[in-house]
C-alpha cells in the first residue's frame, strides 16, 4: 500500500458541478469570472442544482421559495437564548441549529428526489437566519424576519442588521456568495459526499461539512486573516511580522492552495472589492496593509493569495463581525454542498478508502491485573 498524505492529487469522485483546470474555476461550465460579473447568487444556486441556469421565471420561482421558507422554527431562537450564546463561536452555533433544522423537517428522512429538493431550500433559506439571528441574539437584539421583496445578499445583510443596505453593499455581498459558492472536491464538500454516501440524510451531510468548514486551514481562515490584520495594525509593522513568521516557517494565513499554483482566480475580484469598500469606509489600510503582505509573501514564496485572504477586508468593510466570517462562507457553500449531495445521492457507492498499518505487531492480549 502507499499512502498519499491528505490525498493529494487523488481523483475520488466524477463531478459536473465545478471544476479547476489550469487554475481556472467553473461552475458548470461558466467562468467564474463570468459570473462574478453578472450573475444572482439565486441563479447561482439554480446553476450549481440544476446544471444549467435558470430561465426568468424559474428564478423568480426560486427566489419566492427561498423567501416563503426562510423563517426559523422558533425553537432554534428560543435554544439560542438558552445557552451561554457569548462563549461560543458562531460556527460552532451555526453546525448544531442546522442539525437542529432536521429534528423540525418532517421529511429529514425521506430519501426521494423530490423530498431532497425541497430540503434543500429549506436549508438554503435558512442558514441566513440562523447567522442573522445569533448575531443579534448575543448583542441582546431580537431577530428581524426576512423580507419577502428582498433578495438573498440584500436580505442576510438586512436581517443582520436591522437596515436597509445600500447598493453598493449588496452587490458586493452578493459577489462573495457567488465566488463562495462552490469548488470541487475541498475539504468540506468532501465530507459532505463521505457522509451521505452510507445514505444518510441532507441534515447530516450539511452538518458534517459545517464541521470541515470551521478550521483554519479551510473556511476558517478568513476570521484568522482578519485577526492577523489587527494584530499587524499598521502598515509600518508589516514588513517585520510577515518576516518574522516565515522565518519562523509559521503560516501566514489566507495564502497556499492546494490545488491553485498560479493563483486563485477568486482573490482578484475580492482585492478589487477590498480596495473600493475601504477606500468608501475611510479605511484603506486594511487594504493597504493586505497588499503589502501579498507583496511580502509572494516575493519569498510561491504562494499566492487564496479566497479567504481579501474577503477578510471585504467583510469587515461592510461592518461584519469578525467572527461571523466563516459562517457568511457556509451561507454561501450551503449552495455547494447540497449540488454535490444530490449528486452524490444521483450515482451513490459507499466511500471507504483504507489505511495502511503503521501500529504495533500481533500482541498478546495482557489481563488487566498484570498490566
Ligand atoms: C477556502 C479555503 O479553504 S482556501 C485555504 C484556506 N487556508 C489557509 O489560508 C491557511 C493557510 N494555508 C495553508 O495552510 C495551506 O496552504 C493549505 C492548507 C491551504 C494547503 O495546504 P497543503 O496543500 O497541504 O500545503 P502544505 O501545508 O503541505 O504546504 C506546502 C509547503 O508550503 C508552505 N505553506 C503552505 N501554505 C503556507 C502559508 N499560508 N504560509 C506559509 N507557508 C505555507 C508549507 O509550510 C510547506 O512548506 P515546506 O514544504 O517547506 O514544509
Ligand atoms: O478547494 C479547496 O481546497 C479550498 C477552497 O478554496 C474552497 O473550498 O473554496
Amino acid at each position: 500500500m502507499s499512502v498519499t498524505k491528505g490525498l493529494e492529487g487523488i481523483v475520488a469522485t466524477s463531478s459536473s458541478i465545478s471544476s479547476i483546470i489550469d487554475d481556472t474555476l467553473t461552475y458548470v461550465g461558466y467562468d467564474i469570472d463570468d459570473l462574478a460579473e453578472n450573475a444572482s447568487f439565486e441563479e447561482v444556486i439554480f446553476l450549481l442544482w440544476n446544471l444549467r441556469l435558470p430561465n426568468h421565471l424559474e428564478l423568480e420561482d426560486l427566489k419566492n421559495q427561498l423567501a416563503a421558507n426562510a423563517a426559523l422554527p422558533n425553537e432554534i431562537i428560543e435554544y439560542f437564548k438558552m445557552y451561554p450564546i457569548e462563549k461560543v463561536h458562531p460556527m460552532g452555533a451555526l453546525r448544531t441549529a442546522v442539525s437542529m433544522l432536521g429534528l423540525y423537517d418532517e421529511e429529514a428522512d425521506v430519501m426521494d428526489d423530490q423530498a431532497n429538493l425541497r430540503k434543500a431550500i429549506r436549508l438554503q433559506a435558512k442558514i441566513p437566519a440562523i447567522v442573522t439571528a445569533f448575531s443579534r441574539i448575543r448583542k441582546g437584539l431580537e431577530p428581524i424576519a426576512p423580507r419577502k421583496d428582498f433578495g438573498y445578499a440584500q436580505n442576510f445583510l438586512y436581517m443582520l442588521n436591522g437596515n436597509e443596505p445600500s447598493q453598493v453593499e449588496i452587490e458586493a455581498f452578493n459577489k462573495a456568495l457567488v465566488l463562495h459558492a462552490d469548488h470541487e472536491l475541498n475539504a468540506s464538500t468532501f465530507t459532505a459526499r463521505v457522509c451521505v454516501a452510507t445514505l444518510s440524510d441532507m441534515y447530516s451531510g450539511v452538518t458534517a461539512a459545517i464541521g470541515a468548514l470551521k478550521g483554519p486551514l479551510h473556511g476558517g481562515a478568513n476570521e484568522a486573516v482578519m485577526k492577523m490584520l489587527k494584530e499587524i495594525d499598521t502598515l509600518e509593522n508589516v514588513e517585520a511580522y510577515i518576516n518574522n513568521k516565515l522565518d519562523n516557517k509559521e503560516k501566514i494565513m489566507g495564502f497556499g492552495h492546494r490545488v491553485y499554483r498560479k493563483g486563485d482566480p477568486r482573490a482578484k475580484h475580492l482585492r478589487e472589492m477590498s480596495k473600493r469598500l475601504t477606500d468608501m469606509n475611510g479605511e484603506p489600510k486594511w487594504y493597504e496593509m493586505s497588499t503589502k503582505i501579498e507583496e511580502l509573501v509572494t516575493s519569498r514564496k510561491p504562494l499566492p493569495p487564496n479566497v479567504d485572504f481579501y474577503s477578510a477586508s471585504v467583510y469587515h468593510s461592510l461592518g461584519i463581525d469578525h467572527d461571523l466570517f466563516t459562517p457568511i462562507f457556509a451561507v454561501s457553500r450551503m449552495s455547494g454542498w447540497i449540488a454535490h449531495i444530490l449528486e452524490q445521492y444521483e450515482n451513490n457507492r459507499l466511500i471507504r478508502p483504507r489505511a495502511e498499518y503503521v501500529g504495533p505487531g500481533m500482541q498478546k492480549y495482557v489481563p488487566i491485573e498484570e498490566r
